[in-house]
């Protein structure tokens, strides 16, 4: 069921137009990821969400309560909305727990047991639960970002609001605490919108993925989708790594220098029904890891019978499952490796001379010189020549 919506929102900084139509509509209890690069309008969105900013046009309503629309402007406090920002800007005359009780009611007594029973409930949920009376300067980064999400969780907001939560945290940290983050919203059941210029923070933390570009929504999709359909070259390239290469359409193929390849079209490469003429000129789209290497074996001969120093690429070594059938295969040649740790970017020379890079899983690495066969395991994506 969607819980937030957002209808045609355009937001000006004076004559300069930031947002243009932005659409969203957010699951309840779903954590939305918007992905774009700097200076795309992220945090635009999300402080007119809050109210912090006006809309020149749009509605946008939680629940059944419009928050802004022509003519309606709820007042931030109003919204029901917590806020996370990128530097946990906690209060620091304040202690921890005063911080994290800062948004609830203590006028009455029972105000003030409730408060309290909250404040240590947070606490305990994020990890702190010793932490209630130091200081906002004896606090880590992290620690810190730990209250702030608490501060924003206590009141129940009917939208969590997180600005880049981890972008200060060090990437030991940021890695550790982004996912204890995302276990924490899903458990308190948050609907919650975050934004993000990191595709790997919005990919492993989202339910959804909103691709932002030029104050323009770009794709909305589950991080799969976003990542194994993206709708344009941009997107592709944005949100992970990319293999191009030009080719030529025909009949569900593209040639190219890797021969025919397997692939679907993408909207836009001019064609009837969806389906590209074939000779239709198409820029091909892979991931690396969709790039299988295997030992560039021409002829059989038992491994035994060879001396070592002569023995072909180990098969083990090249991360070679059950190797897909029914793809063509090329034969290329390992020109360098970019080592990662948990897998390695290997770049490949075809014979044309095109360089490609497919992504192998480190224990399995070819080495610099071999002759390894590619073949592709699944269709890739045909998009217009731009
Ligand atoms: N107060 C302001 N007055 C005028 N222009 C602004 C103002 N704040 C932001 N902008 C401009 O609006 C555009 C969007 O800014 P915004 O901060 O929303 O981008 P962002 O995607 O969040 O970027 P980043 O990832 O760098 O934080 C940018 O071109 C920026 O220069």
């Amino acid at each position: 069921m969607t819980w937030v919506t957002v209808e045609g929102l355009r937001v000006s900084y004076g004559e300069t137009g930031v947002l243009e139509n932005v659409n969203l509509g957010i699951p309840r209890g779903s954590l939305v990821a918007v992905l774009g690069p700097s200076g795309c309008g992220k945090t635009t969105l999300l402080r007119a969400v809050a109210g912090l900013l006006p809309a020149s046009a749009g509605t946008i309503t939680v629940g059944d309560r419009v928050v802004s629309a022509p003519g309606v402007q709820l007042a931030p406090e109003k919204r029901g909305m917590g806020w996370v920002p990128q530097d946990a800007s906690l209060f620091p005359h304040l202690t921890v727990g005063e911080n994290i009780g800062f948004g609830l009611p203590h006028g009455t007594r029972a105000e003030r047991v409730a408060r309290s029973a909250r404040i240590t409930e947070l606490a305990e949920l994020v990890g702190l639960p010793g932490f209630v009376d130091r200081a906002p300067s004896q606090l880590s980064g992290g620690q810190a970002q730990r209250v702030s999400l608490a501060r924003a969780l206590a009141p129940r907001p009917d939208l969590m609001l997180l600005d880049e939560p981890f972008a200060a945290l060090d990437p030991l940290l940021r890695s550790a605490l982004r996912s204890e983050v995302a276990a924490l919203l899903h458990d308190q059941k948050s609907t919650s919108l975050l934004v993000t210029h990191d595709q790997e923070e919005a990919l492993s933390l989202a339910d959804y993925v909103a691709v932002m570009r030029g104050g323009r929504l770009l794709q909305w999709g589950t991080p799969a989708e976003v990542y194994e359909h993206p709708v344009s070259l941009w997107a592709a390239a944005f949100v992970g790594d990319t293999v191009e290469l030009d080719g030529c359409w025909s009949d569900g193929r593209v040639d190219c220098a890797l021969g025919p390849v397997e692939a679907v079209s993408v909207d836009g490469v001019p064609g009837v029904d969806g389906t590209p003429a074939d000779g239709t000129a198409v820029r091909l789209m892979l991931r690396p890891e969709w790039i299988h290497l295997s030992p560039a074996i021409t002829r059989v001969v038992s491994p035994a019978a060879l001396p070592a120093s002569s023995r072909a690429v180990a098969p083990h070594r090249l991360g070679l499952g059950v190797e897909p059938s029914g793809t063509e295969r090329i034969t290329a040649t390992v020109v360098s490796i970019a080592y990662g740790g948990h897998d390695a970017l290997v770049s490949l020379e075809l014979l044309g001379g095109a360089v490609i890079r497919a992504r192998v899983a480190a224990p399995d690495l070819p080495k610099r010189g071999d002759r390894v066969r590619v073949s592709i395991r699944r269709p890739a994506l045909a998009y217009p020549v731009e």
